[in-house]
């Protein structure tokens, strides 16, 4: 099988490089014709998985966490060859999208579950929105699109020079506790389908293919990667008290049912805000966009062997 990987070798900081040793090793033995490719900017991944989708490989391998999945779902897309498969290898932070597919963590048994998986089709989500001089641009993603007090946190926590000074989960905590205590509630429209489903103050709207987002909360229990939907989770405006003890719940899924919560599936969501602030928006865990959206599904457009 012939095999490129995409990786980016800033993710998951220290305990990412760890990781990558004993990785590399595995699937360069079970693989010995891979090819390493790395990012070397921010968005470097998208070009490089644009450009060797339309080369001759078996199978695309994303060495990341979620923002180079991202890149790397977008690029393929966009390239002349959607079809080219896919496998992950975590190595970022978060690590969220993978957790809606059952991978060994054994390097060695990654790599032989990746030999043996049969390829299938799973959905991918994509964003139509309007830079800031006004033209539409758009982007697909793999995981999870939010907006709200999760696109505030997810800003703060990839503020430039921030990767540096506290490392993954504590740099996450401290920045959302700062940004839930900083956040004004967002004016929203949400509309599922053509369906008024809210308008008004917004804690936070979260549009999922899979069921995880920062870093292990499990903020969309229903979602299903191949069921050609979005789950959608609406959560009203909320005192800093009662944001806190809902994102508390979230790791395991103890919001549902929440009174200021509401889940909903859809193929088409649009997300209209009241004013036209620049917002930033959390595309799989990079502030990816600002304002406002539309999010489509697009089902089994993605090849993976997961
Ligand atoms: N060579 C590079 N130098 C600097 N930044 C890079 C480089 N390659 C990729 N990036 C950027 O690194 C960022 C983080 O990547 P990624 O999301 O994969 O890791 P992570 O944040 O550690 O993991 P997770 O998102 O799962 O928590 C992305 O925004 C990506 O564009």
């Amino acid at each position: 099988m012939r095999i490129a990987v995409v990786r980016n070798p800033i993710a998951g900081g220290r305990a990412g490089q760890k990781q990558w040793a004993p990785l590399l090793a595995a699937f360069s033995n079970r693989f010995p014709d891979l090819e390493i490719h790395e990012s070397r900017s921010s968005g470097d991944a998208r070009r490089l998985a644009r450009e060797l989708a339309a080369r001759s490989y078996d199978l695309l391998v994303v060495a990341g966490g979620d923002g180079t999945i991202s890149d790397v779902v977008d690029g393929v897309l966009m390239s002349t060859n959607p079809d080219m498969p896919l496998a992950f290898l975590p190595t970022g932070t978060g690590c969220d999208f993978i957790r809606n597919f059952n991978l060994p963590s054994d390097p060695a048994a990654l790599a032989e579950h990746i030999a043996q998986a049969p390829l299938r089709k799973i959905d991918a989500g994509l964003l139509i929105s309007r830079d800031a001089e006004g033209n539409e641009q758009r982007r697909h993603f793999a995981n999870i699109t939010s907006v709200g007090i999760s696109g505030e946190i997810v800003e703060a926590v990839n503020a430039p020079g921030r990767r540096r000074i506290l490392n993954g989960p504590i740099r996450f905590l401290f920045h959302s506790a700062l940004a839930i205590l900083r956040y004004r509630p967002y004016d929203f429209e949400v509309l599922i389908d053509g369906m008024r489903v809210h308008h008004g103050k917004l804690a936070l709207t979260a549009i999922a293919n899979g069921g995880w987002f920062g870093g292990g909360m499990h903020i969309t229990p229903d979602a299903n990667v191949a069921d050609g939907r979005f789950e959608i989770a609406v959560m009203r405006e909320e005192s800093v008290f009662g944001l806190l003890n809902l994102l508390g719940r979230l790791h395991k899924a103890g919001h549902v049912g929440h009174p200021l919560l509401s889940f909903h599936k859809g193929r088409r969501v649009e997300l209209r805000p009241r004013d036209p602030a620049r917002f930033p928006v959390d595309v799989d865990g990079e502030t990816a966009i600002r304002g406002g959206f539309i999010a489509e599904i697009l089902p089994g457009v993605l090849t993976v062997r997961t």
